[in-house]
Order: C-alpha cells, then sequence, then structure tokens
C-alpha cells in the first residue's frame, strides 16, 4: 500500500500587474492510499488544478511538501501519473506509439515496450487499435490511449484533472465505468477533480470539497456509490437512491454555501 501525503500545502500567485500576492491554497492536508479513489470538487477559482500540480509536482507550493511514501518529491516522477481533459496525446504517433512513448524514456526495448503498449491497450478496451493515428479515434478511446499511456510506467496513483469534461453525457457515463474498473484492477490510487457531483458519487471513495478564498478543504466524506458501480448496479437506480440525492444536496450547498452569504 502506498501513500501519497500533501502537507500543509498552501500556495500564493503574484497579482497581475501588483508586487501583491494572493493565496490561493491554504493548509491543504490529504493522505491518499493507493487503494483509495479521492474525487475533489469544488467552485471554479477554488484550487483544484493548483492542488493537483502540486502532487504532480508540476508547481511547487509555497509552503507545505508532498510525500510519496514517506519521501518528499522534487518534480514530476513516474510514480504519479497525469491525464488531462485535453488527451494530450502526440499526434505524429499511433495509439500504440504513444503507449509506448514512456516505456521508451525509461529505456526498455523496442520489443517489450510493443508487447506492453498492446497488453494496456487491451486493458483499457482498444484491442487491435493499436495501429490506428490518433485523429482516428474518438474523444471516448483518445481518453483510453491517455490512460493506457499514463499506466504504463506503472503509477502508484493516477491524477486525473477533468480527464472527462470533454465528453458527450453518454461516453462520458461509459468512461466513468472504465475509469472505477481501471482503478480497481490496476491498484492505483487516484485523485480526480471534477465539476460533476454526480461523477464524484459515483466514482469516489472519498469526496474532498474545496471553497475558495482561499482554497481550503471543508469536507471529507466517505462514499460507497462507487462499489455499486463497480458490481455493475445501474445506474439510474443508484442515482435513484435517497442516500443518493441527500448526499447530493449536501455537496451542492457545501460548494455554494459562501456564495448564498455574499449575495444575502
Ligand atoms: N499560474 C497562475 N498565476 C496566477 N494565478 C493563477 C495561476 N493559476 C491559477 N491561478 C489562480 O488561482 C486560482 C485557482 O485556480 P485553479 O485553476 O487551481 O482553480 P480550479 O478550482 O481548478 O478552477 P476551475 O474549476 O475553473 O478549473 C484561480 O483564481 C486562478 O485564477
Amino acid at each position: 500500500m502506498s501513500i501519497l501525503s500533501l502537507q500543509s500545502l498552501s500556495l500564493d500567485y503574484a497579482e497581475a500587474g501588483s508586487r501583491r500576492k494572493r493565496r490561493v491554497l491554504d493548509g491543504v492536508n490529504l493522505h491518499i492510499a493507493s487503494d483509495e479513489f479521492v474525487v475533489v470538487i469544488g467552485r471554479s477559482g477554488s484550487g483544484k488544478t493548483s492542488l493537483l500540480n502540486i502532487a504532480a509536482g508540476f508547481t511547487e507550493p509555497s509552503e507545505g511538501r508532498v510525500l510519496v511514501d514517506g519521501k518528499e518529491i522534487d518534480g514530476p516522477d513516474i510514480d504519479r501519473a497525469v491525464v488531462f481533459q485535453d488527451d494530450a496525446l502526440y499526434p505524429w504517433l499511433t495509439a500504440a506509439g504513444n503507449v509506448a512513448f514512456p516505456l521508451k524514456l525509461q529505456g526498455i526495448p523496442k520489443g517489450e515496450r510493443q508487447r506492453r503498449a498492446e497488453d494496456l491497450l487491451v486493458k483499457v478496451g482498444l484491442d487491435g487499435a493499436g495501429k490506428k493515428n490518433i485523429w482516428e479515434l474518438s474523444g471516448g478511446m483518445r481518453q483510453r490511449v491517455g490512460i493506457a499511456r499514463a499506466l504504463a510506467s506503472g503509477p502508484r496513483f493516477l491524477l486525473l484533472d477533468e480527464p472527462l469534461g470533454a465528453l458527450d453525457a453518454l461516453t462520458r457515463s461509459r468512461m466513468q465505468k472504465f475509469l472505477l474498473d481501471v482503478w480497481a484492477e490496476s491498484k492505483t490510487g487516484a485523485l480526480l477533480i471534477t465539476h460533476s457531483i454526480d461523477e464524484a458519487l459515483l466514482l469516489a471513495t472519498r469526496i474532498i470539497v474545496l471553497a475558495p478564498n482561499p482554497g481550503r478543504i471543508v469536507a471529507d466524506i466517505k462514499t460507497e456509490f462507487g462499489k455499486a458501480v463497480l458490481e455493475g448496479k445501474n445506474i439510474k437506480d443508484i442515482k435513484a437512491l435517497t442516500s443518493f440525492k441527500d448526499l447530493n444536496d449536501e455537496l451542492t450547498a457545501l460548494i455554494h454555501a459562501d456564495e448564498e452569504e455574499i449575495a444575502a
């Protein structure tokens, strides 16, 4: 079991055109175990992407630190793979070439990386699509290639920034189940950002709510609906549960809490 620890994180950005700094994250503590699927929700500007970028090692926090299994990180590394909304695939490579790319960087011989790329494409339901060009793939297929590529280097944690945000409703719903299957099978911890409360409820083992100005954790809630999705229960039936609706209402109120104060 691995642990990703975000300890006392604060982040300040310089305000445009001034020497003043604006605090974007303040005192965030979050510990994610590799058997958890943690989903972060919060209003636009609450610091979700900033938090993920710090966890990935792309952004250095102003205060605090990030540790993987007790060892402080000093930048991006293969133990934390990132998937963005925009799949960011390399258009000059085939689907298999994209998946194999991180293995090439690790110096794995060609035959071995081709074999592993094909295995990963099977895992994400794209068997036989390895030779396809990126532009021949649908949005959902491209995101699957992106996830296969992220899994290629055997990360301990998958960091997912709105990975399904650009997909149509039906594809998004299919991809939610797919993400859960990948997470359960790969035994890789997940930290996912979304604007959709329903998506958070359907995927998470734990939901974190960030409030803005400055970004801070205002709720950390364990949930069980993802387990029902994994077991193949009907999504409509899950969403119709009173407990699902109640938690949805609670999260909506938490996310919009101070908006009402401001409006009042
Ligand atoms: N590079 C940067 N320089 C200055 N300010 C930034 C920078 N990146 C983000 N910010 C500011 O930090 C705040 C948090 O941004 P962030 O993108 O982390 O929020 P978010 O919750 O992910 O938002 P959204 O849901 O809209 O994607 C915002 O007010 C944003 O304008």
